[in-house]
């Protein structure tokens, strides 16, 4: 199946003082038509860059210095903003982790729905009111009609979650990329967005990326999995591949640190060492002051990525056979 979104070689940089800030490179990955690929990592491993990059949403001293989005066959890197504008928000929409960051506070929900429908859809104003009451429906928010004239503030932070993911999904994106989305709410909260979420890419039949640093969370969302680490893939694969087989060492030790139901763990390994600093890193994996597994070669190049089986695909000179 032809992919929705090619992403080529993406290098995102920041130019500061203390030096450069390969915060993405070189990374490459295909989303199909109605796939939810899962970005996991750490803080800082690049995965809001990655998305932010899609969305040409980088501002100096960030700059995507190498690559190509190619969306519905044009690289919309290339695009200029008037024409970034109308993908932005009407073909790849996003939900950012914090929903206060999204909503104006000065303005009721439904200004904001029927405010984003009017911009990028030709409709009139009642024809945007009915819109945006069927699109509070859709996220499940109870009394829309009365919701539509309430104030961020007066909602509960998941109920904002609600009125954010309603707003992304106003004007019918083919691709929803959600960074975080959960993470700033209850854990009770956190699993009802997420069904909600997952229920409505079944019905909307849309392609997702989302980005968690919950490897619980990517178990329960994604069909395919890219884990990251200092601004790199390490491995990419279907779930499966990834919580059955994982073949980068990294991985591996990230699953071992988690809590499993599925398998007794003795105790918790936390990983050893610390996450690497980002500043002139060396032209080499970022994780081998971490990596147990290390040979030679590790301290010479960076590894390419390499197809270890179909889909699946590891930057590791050393990588472990067998899974955990
Ligand atoms: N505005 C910025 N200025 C300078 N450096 C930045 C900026 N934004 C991101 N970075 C750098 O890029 C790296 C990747 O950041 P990114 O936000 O993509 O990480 P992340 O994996 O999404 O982590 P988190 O889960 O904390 O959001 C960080 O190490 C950070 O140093």
């Amino acid at each position: 199946m032809e992919s929705i979104l090619t992403v080529k070689n993406l290098s995102t940089y920041f130019y500061m003082e203390e030096g450069v800030v390969a915060a993405v490179d070189d990374v490459s990955f295909e989303l199909k038509p109605q796939e939810v690929l899962g970005i996991v990592g750490e803080t800082g491993s690049g995965k809001s860059v990655t998305v932010k990059s899609i969305m040409r949403l980088i501002k100096p001293p960030g700059k995507i210095v190498r690559g190509e989005v190619i969306y519905k066959g044009q690289d919309i890197l290339k695009l200029d903003e008037k024409e970034m504008y109308n993908i932005r928000g009407k073909e790849i929409s996003m939900v950012f982790q914090d929903p206060m960051t999204s909503l104006n506070p000065l303005f009721t929900i439904g200004n904001q729905l029927m405010e984003t429908i009017m911009q990028h859809q030709k409709v009139s104003k009642e024809e945007a009111y009915k819109r945006a009451i069927e699109m509070l429906k859709l996220v499940q928010i109870p009394e829309p009609e009365k919701r539509m004239k309430s104030y961020p503030f007066e909602f509960s932070g998941g109920m904002r979650q609600r009125v954010v993911i309603a707003i992304a999904l106003s004007c019918n994106p083919s691709v929803l990329i959600a960074d975080e989305p959960t993470t700033a709410l209850d854990v009770t909260i956190q699993a009802q967005i997420l069904e909600l979420m997952k229920q409505l890419q079944e019905t909307l039949k849309m392609a997702m990326i989302f980005i968690t640093h919950d490897l619980g969370v990517i178990a329960s969302m994604a069909h395919r999995i890219i884990v990251m680490y200092g601004g790199k893939q390490m491995e990419e694969g279907s779930a499966e591949d990834i919580f059955y087989n994982p073949v980068h060492p990294y991985t591996n030790m990230l699953l071992k640190s988690i809590p499993r139901v599925d398998k007794k763990v003795e105790r918790l390994e936390p990983i050893p060492g610390q996450p690497p600093r980002m500043i002139d890193i060396p032209k080499v994996c970022p994780f081998l002051p971490r990596c147990p597994r290390s040979v030679d070669e590790c301290s010479k190049s960076v590894p390419d990525m390499v197809e270890v089986s179909p889909g699946h695909r590891v930057r590791c000179f050393n990588p472990v056979e067998g899974g955990v």
